[in-house]
């Protein structure tokens, strides 16, 4: 049973291009309020969870600031060109009393219908692995394709995850594992990716296919039906 409480950093800075709204996504509405929002709300109702770190585009007009969500504390701070650098900056901006030891979670502000019991799970069995992801083993069978859209090959699934979060590491092994990333110029696309390079091997926690990422606005209709089978209801 986990009983230690840990900070999360939610890298909400991006613009949304594939989901092509006239503002970024974590502002449109779903189920009658800003996906942020849902988000927001299901990480603070977490009891793992101590505090948020917003990580926000530098020129956001969007968000009203306040300093608690769910009751526990909301810190933001501003984020770079690319998700990684936002994470960074984020994790750079935590409070002090944050050590470089402190195991802290990652995860999607598009990402609105993270499980509770999915995090504690991360929390335990990442925490006791030394850092690790919520992710979902792949059950359709993979083709790759060629530059004509056909089938070039079928690639093997066995053995393959997709990476979800949230993502759970120590501050001071992904802060440097992120630096180390940025200064060999390698483009990151999850904090997992900056572990692997510096040679950790983080724990695979299997979570719910209902953690979707919204990225386009298909997504969006089943983020809705999906917060309202988990009962939530604006
Ligand atoms: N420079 C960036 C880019 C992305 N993100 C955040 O990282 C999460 C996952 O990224 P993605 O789904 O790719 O969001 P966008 O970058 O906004 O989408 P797109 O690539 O379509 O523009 C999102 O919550 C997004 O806000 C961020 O904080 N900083
Ligand atoms: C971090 C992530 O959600 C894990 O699957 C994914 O890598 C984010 O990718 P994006 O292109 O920044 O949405």
């Amino acid at each position: 049973m986990v009983t230690d409480r840990f900070w999360c950093v939610v890298p909400a800075a991006g613009r949304g291009a594939r989901f092509g709204a006239e503002r970024p996504k974590q502002y449109v509405a779903l189920a009658g309020r800003p996906l942020l929002e849902w988000t927001l709300e299901r990480l603070a109702a977490t009891p793992c969870i101590a505090g948020i770190m917003l990580v926000l585009a530098a020129d956001d007009r969007e968000w009203a600031p306040r300093d608690r969500v769910g009751g526990k504390p909301l810190l933001a701070t501003a984020g770079a060109a690319e998700r990684s650098g936002s994470v960074l900056a984020g994790l750079r901006a935590l409070p002090r009393e944050v050590g470089d030891d402190a195991f802290v979670l990652v995860h999607d502000a598009a990402r609105p219908c993270v499980r509770s019991d999915d995090i504690a799970r991360l929390v335990e069995q990442g925490g006791a692995a030394g850092g690790g992801l919520l992710a979902a083993p792949l059950r359709d069978t993979l083709k790759r394709a060629d530059a004509d859209a056909r089938v070039a090959a079928t690639e093997p699934r066995e053995a393959r995850w997709r990476a979800l979060t949230p993502q759970l590491f120590r501050r001071g092994e992904l802060v440097a594992a992120l630096e180390r990333a940025q200064a060999d110029g390698v483009a990151i696309t999850d904090e997992a990716m900056a572990m692997e390079r510096a040679g950790h091997r983080p724990l695979l926690v299997e979570g719910a296919e209902s953690n979707i990422k919204v990225t386009t606005p298909a997504d969006l209709a089943l983020a809705e039906y999906l917060l309202s089978r988990s009962g939530d209801r604006p």
